[in-house]
């Protein structure tokens, strides 16, 4: 039986790129369901060639636009609904969560709860709500398995090992857009010079997330939610290549790493033939070719977004919520030439500072600590 998959963002890197994955593969895999934001001629095309039975996008004056432009037959929505529509109310039997931010949360819940399997790239859904969506997970029986690069390692690397034998993961950073620059030379970096990652062309919000090392933050998150770990278990270290995707250490003292170039679509894939493992297209690893591999402690003076994650995570209930909103609007504004670089950080330390952590939320205070944090974020100045 053809595995019928929907995509929750598949105009974006992740999407077009789970996408590209599925194309190559007819025999085992059919579309079901697309979601864009405003990208409606990428979708379009997508909707032509991939044939799915239904779309939809970010506002009702994009669907009106794009209506004409469908292949007949095919179900069109908008907006959160249409989000949901994508996620649960079709014949998917797996999600991938490709979304930027935690506007991923009610989509993905709603996918969860309609019983599909959820390839997990959206880590803010995670991060803002991780008590919320990993009981529903265990709840429904559904699978949430990782498409971030280092959560796939520590999956693959943890597979068939005692869990009770693990007694760290490692989780590396590249270090992102100005890992060679001191803090004071950060103080008039451009948005075009945040944008060039050294190793991984993704959306802008996560390449500007690595630059302030918030990636690795919401990825430390991301880690304790999907592998039940303590924070005192997780560690990050700085790995310029990105080559070692990330590495367990049991209680004998064997590491385990996953290695690859960096290319999602070995993630993407691994989560869609979870067990099995097919052929990639990619280009495999020559590590004869590549001599030689860096690796450097992780400086949280250089890097304090890292620490406040730890600290955020460690508090945990709306705390983590919080930090995630702080950061989308901080970085939404940056993107626009509102701030500079570093307000970023001021924003979500201010922020965070402001807040009185909710223990255990529930969902209707998930989404009040986020609203509040953005609209914190947005009205800050210094
Ligand atoms: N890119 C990567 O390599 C990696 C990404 N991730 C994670 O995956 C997620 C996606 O990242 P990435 O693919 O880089 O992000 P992109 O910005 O490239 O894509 C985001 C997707 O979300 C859609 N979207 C944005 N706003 C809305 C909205 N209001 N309503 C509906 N859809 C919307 C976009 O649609 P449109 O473009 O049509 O507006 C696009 O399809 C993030 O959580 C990221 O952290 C994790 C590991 C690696
Ligand atoms: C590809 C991927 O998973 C990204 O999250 C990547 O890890 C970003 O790189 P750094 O955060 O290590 O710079
Ligand atoms: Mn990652």
């Amino acid at each position: 039986m053809k595995k019928k998959v929907s995509i929750l963002g598949s105009t974006g890197s992740i999407g077009t790129q789970s996408l590209d994955v599925i194309s190559r593969y007819p025999e085992l895999y059919t579309v079901e369901a697309l979601s864009a934001g405003s990208n409606i001629e990428l979708l379009a095309e997508q909707a032509r060639v991939h044939r799915p039975k239904k779309v939809s996008v970010a506002t009702k004056e994009l669907a009106d636009r794009i209506r004409g432009e469908l292949p007949p037959g095919i179900e069109l929505s908008f907006g959160e609904q249409g989000l949901i529509e994508i996620a649960a109310h079709n014949d998917a039997d797996f999600v991938i969560t490709a979304l930027v931010g935690s506007q991923g949360l009610k989509p993905t819940l709603a996918a969860i709860d309609a019983g599909k399997q959820i390839g997990l790239a959206n880590k803010e859904t995670l991060v803002s709500a991780g008590h919320l969506v990993t009981a529903l997970a265990k709840q429904r029986g559904v699978s949430l398995l990782p498409i971030d690069s280092e959560h796939s390692a520590i999956f693959q690397c943890l597979n068939g090992e005692p869990r009770a034998a693990v007694r760290k993961i490692t989780l590396t950073a590249s270090g992102g857009s100005f890992r060679d620059r001191s803090r004071e030379e950060l103080a008039g970096v451009t948005v075009e010079d945040a944008l060039k990652h050294p190793n991984w062309s993704m959306g802008a919000k996560i390449t500007i997330d690595s630059a302030t090392m918030v990636n690795k933050g919401l990825e430390v998150m991301e880690a304790h939610w999907l592998f039940d770990l303590s924070y005192n278990q997780i560690e990050v270290l700085i790995h310029p290549e990105s080559i070692i995707h990330s590495y367990v250490e049991f209680n004998d003292h064997s590491i385990i790493a996953q290695m690859g170039n960096p290319d999602m679509r070995v993630p993407i894939q691994y989560a869609l033939t979870y067990p099995d493992r097919i052929a990639s297209p990619t280009e495999p690893l020559n590590l004869a070719r590549l001599g030689t591999l860096h690796f450097r402690e992780m400086d949280y003076d250089r890097f304090p977004l890292l620490r406040m994650a730890f600290e955020a995570g460690r508090a945990g209930g709306s705390a983590p919520t919080v930090y995630n909103a702080a950061n989308e609007a901080a970085v939404a504004r940056f993107l626009r030439g509102g701030i500079p670089f570093l307000a970023i950080e001021a924003i979500i330390e201010e922020v965070l500072s402001r807040h009185d952590t909710i223990h255990e939320p529930q969902l209707d205070e998930i989404f009040a600590c986020d609203a509040w944090a953005r609209k914190e974020a947005a009205a800050w100045h210094k």
